[in-house]
């Protein structure tokens, strides 16, 4: 019986080593903020124009909507007017005139990559 226990007792001590090893060799990825640039031109957000690849200034930030215009409320199309854009009125007026909510606002921070560089 003594014999299981020292077993036991081994083998949870090796599985707790094994993933802090795990946690000590495996690289920490860097977070989006980490990632975000200063300096992004209109012409190279221009280059991301398609639904797939769907980057946006709104108020001088610059944020890549590809993972969220499948979850958006409205039509593809809605947002893909506006990919490569400058987009302030596009979420200013919704494209009839209407402003978003501050919840829509505030999702926006979850997709920014940068700013735009300042002239
Ligand atoms: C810039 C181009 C965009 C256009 C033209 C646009 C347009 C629209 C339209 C037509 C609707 C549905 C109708 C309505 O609720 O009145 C809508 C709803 C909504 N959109 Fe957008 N949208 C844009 C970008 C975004 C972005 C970037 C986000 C957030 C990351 C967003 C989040 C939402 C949310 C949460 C709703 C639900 C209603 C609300 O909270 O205001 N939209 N949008």
């Amino acid at each position: 019986m003594k014999q299981v226990g020292f077993a036991a007792f081994i083998a949870f001590w090796s599985c707790v080593g094994t993933l802090l090893m795990l946690f000590w060799l495996v690289p920490v990825t860097p977070s989006d903020a980490a990632e975000e640039k200063t300096g992004y031109t209109l012409a190279e957000v221009a280059l991301h124009n398609t639904t797939e690849d769907c980057w946006m200034v709104i108020e001088s930030r610059v944020y890549d909507f590809s993972k969220y215009i499948p979850k958006h409320p409205a039509p593809a199309i809605v947002m893909a007017n506006w990919c490569g854009k400058e987009a302030t009125e596009g979420m200013k007026t919704k494209g009839y005139g209407n402003n978003h909510s501050q919840t829509a606002w505030d999702m926006m921070a979850g997709y920014q990559i940068g700013v735009l560089k300042e002239d």
